[in-house]
């Protein structure tokens, strides 16, 4: 049967290069959703076997929106991560030069990525803020006589009737984004050396040095901590979840015996995921993990 991949449309995204990256060579059907929520619960409705999602950029950080709808609208389980390299591109379908260029569209991490040159080179240009950074270059392409420029990537350009007005326009050169893949299924997946657990831990309340206590159970085992970040519990101001990214696979002796000894301290325990992770190198003709 072929396995359906949802994934962050319309045609032309990053997440759809992400995922044509991860699922390459496997007979798998490509499904375009409108929102990054959609994708997920494409999974979660089982309209779709996998959803490829953006949780991190090295620039611009969390991508705020997946990790909140995974937290507090499905209990799906990450079965794998890819880092892919990104870089952003300004295209139009008209001949422009900057000066003349009324309005900026791309999604809201494409603009944060590239801050800098925008506020050099386009500082008088209005930004939209689109669901994608495909959905603005085909926006773009469908407004032939508008002065606009989107901000997207070279599948995108390929794909919507735009041309470059510049080229590389991100602040930083080493731009990664970080993609889970989401699926109640496992693929077959390539061998990797690396593997991660991630959990969310919720504190008790009135409970001074918890998060110290948490740490502390992963510290004297000599368990390595990749990422500890806090996202509201959204039951009131001051209340915080802690997501914990741990630098090996779920194992049946360390992992249990830290995630026993922070559950005696009254915090609860969720496991998101306990999967492998690939980065894709950013040199041109690289294609392997
Ligand atoms: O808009 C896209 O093309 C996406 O795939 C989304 C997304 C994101 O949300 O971070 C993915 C990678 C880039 O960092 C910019 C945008």
């Amino acid at each position: 049967m072929e396995r359906k991949v949802a994934f962050l449309g319309p045609v032309g995204t990053f997440t759809e290069e992400a995922a044509r990256f991860f699922f390459a060579g496997e007979s798998v059907q490509y499904i375009p959703y409108s929102s990054i929520p959609d994708v997920l619960d494409a999974v979660d409705l089982e309209k779709a076997h996998y959803a490829v999602v953006p949780i991190e950029n090295s620039i611009e950080g969390t991508v705020n929106l997946t990790m909140d709808h995974l937290i507090h609208q499905v209990d799906l389980p990450i079965i794998g991560e890819l880092a892919y390299p990104i870089s952003q591109h300004l295209m139009a379908s008209l001949k422009l030069d900057f000066s003349q260029v009324k309005k900026v569209l791309s999604h809201p991490q494409a603009v944060a990525q590239c801050r800098h040159f925008l506020q050099r080179n386009l500082p008088h240009a209005e930004i939209e803020y689109t669901k994608s950074t495909a959905e603005a270059v085909r926006l773009v392409g469908e407004n032939p006589t508008q002065p606009w420029a989107a901000i997207g990537n070279r599948l995108a350009q390929s794909i919507y009737p735009v041309h470059f007005l510049q080229e590389e326009i991100q602040d930083h050169s080493n731009n990664y984004t970080r993609f889970f893949i989401i699926s109640r299924y496992k693929p077959v997946l390539q061998a990797t050396d690396h593997e991660k657990t991630s959990i969310l831990v919720t504190l008790p309340s009135d409970f001074p040095g918890a998060l110290y206590q948490v740490l502390a159970a992963f510290a004297w085992r000599k368990i390595n901590l990749s990422k500890i970040e806090s996202r509201p519990t959204k039951t009131g101001l001051g209340n915080y979840h802690f997501i914990i990214d741990i630098d090996q696979q779920m194992d049946e002796v360390l992992l249990p015996g830290a995630f026993a000894e922070i559950e005696a301290l009254g915090c609860q325990i969720r496991t998101l995921g306990s999967y492998p992770f690939y980065v894709k190198k950013a040199e041109v003709g690289s294609e392997s993990c």
